[in-house]
């Protein structure tokens, strides 16, 4: 039995706090703002990000930071770009054996680095790990059996690390390609929304296949070139997220490409921000990637233009449906 707190009180660490206690942890779920930790701590129930589903009384539900990290892992569940911020708050106070576990997925807007890359830096020296798959919130609460791949640079680590917070109804299966998998988690977003926009414009399964199987290899492509397995992208955290991302509205980024598809060009506003939509920020994260890294991401540049630049949808589809033919897997 280990210690492990999940830092973020949203949809996707209160899901994690069922199975973590499932897999018989000492569990505790840091919520960050004191009036929802109250609330929940009488309700138990996370009325605002995952209704429906009650927490255990076993599971220790806490506002207090210097109180959760005490355990030996800690899961960091907050948005992407907010994680480095989070992690500058508490940097001081981070037991030095404690075990990081990134279960965001994103790229950081500012720096283009990705999130494990973000941590080394405020953190030298620590174990990072990343969790990532084919995992809807909702599902993994309801107790549905779910997968996903947990990479750490060592794959003893990673074996410790997946035995110790796999349950019966998730599995996870571990890796030493860090990179690999935070890619494939970051990445399938921007896909998703490629795939909402292509549905939204009724363009047919056979496109939304070519979308998204054209997507993993653009992933794939930039992974080789920043040093990740091709292997990894056949796995959950690649193609698993891919197909779960692409194929349901339950993703709020394959929704948010079908909102935006229904029209003729994005044009941003706070109201269609409200909701955490990661692809959004890593469409224009992972534009410098493809520029130092010399790789071609044609829909993530597509969704990029789309979103960030406010380039008439039709043009973009019309863009990649004419660009030259290339050779399979690898030629974007
Ligand atoms: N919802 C899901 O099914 C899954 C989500 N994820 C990833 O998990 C991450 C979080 O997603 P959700 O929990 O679904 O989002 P959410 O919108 O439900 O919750 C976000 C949480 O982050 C907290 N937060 C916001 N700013 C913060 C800050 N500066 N410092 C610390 N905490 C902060 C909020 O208080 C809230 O508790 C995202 O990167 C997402 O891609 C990954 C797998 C599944
Ligand atoms: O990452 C997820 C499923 O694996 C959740 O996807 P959304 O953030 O698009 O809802």
């Amino acid at each position: 039995m280990t210690s492990v707190s999940i830092l973020g009180g949203g949809a996707w660490g209160t899901a994690l706090a069922f199975t973590c206690y499932k897999a018989g942890n000492i569990t505790t779920l840091w919520i960050r703002d004191p009036q929802q930790a109250e609330k929940m701590l009488l309700s138990r129930e996370n009325e605002k990000y995952l209704a429906g589903h009650v927490l255990p009384s076993g599971i220790t539900i806490t506002h207090s930071i210097e109180k959760a990290i005490e355990s030996h892992i800690l899961l960091l569940v907050c948005p992407a770009q907010n994680l480095r911020s989070f992690l500058e708050s508490i940097k001081n106070i981070i037991p030095k054996d404690a075990y990081l576990v990134i279960c965001s997925k994103g790229i950081e807007l500012e720096t283009s680095k990705l999130l494990s890359e973000v941590i080394a830096e405020i953190l030298p020296g620590y174990c990072i790990g990343v969790l990532s798959g084919p995992t809807f919130a909702q599902d993994m609460a309801e107790g549905q059996p779910t997968a996903a791949t947990l990479a750490t640079k060592e794959i003893t680590t990673a074996r410790w690390l997946a035995s110790s917070l796999s349950c019966p109804t998730f599995r996870l299966y571990p890796s030493s390609d860090v990179i690999g998998v935070e890619l494939g988690g970051a990445l399938k977003n921007v896909i998703a929304i490629a795939a909402g926009i292509s549905s939204a414009r009724n363009l047919g399964e056979s496109a939304r296949a070519s979308l998204m199987t054209r997507g993993l290899s653009e992933i794939a492509h930039l992974g080789l070139a920043m040093g990740a397995q091709l292997e990894t992208f056949m796995g959950l955290s690649g193609v698993g997220d891919i197909v779960l991302s692409c194929t349901s509205p339950q993703s709020r980024n394959m929704s948010f490409g079908l909102k935006i598809g229904r029209l003729d060009r994005f044009i941003p506003n706070d109201q269609n921000m409200s909701i955490l939509t990661e692809g959004v920020f890593t469409a224009k994260a992972v534009q410098n990637l493809s520029a130092s890294k010399d790789v071609e991401l044609p829909i993530a540049k597509s969704i990029y233009r789309i979103i960030h630049q406010e380039s008439p949808i039709d043009e973009e589809i019309k863009l990649l449906l004419s660009r030259p033919l290339k050779t399979e897997p690898f030629g974007v």
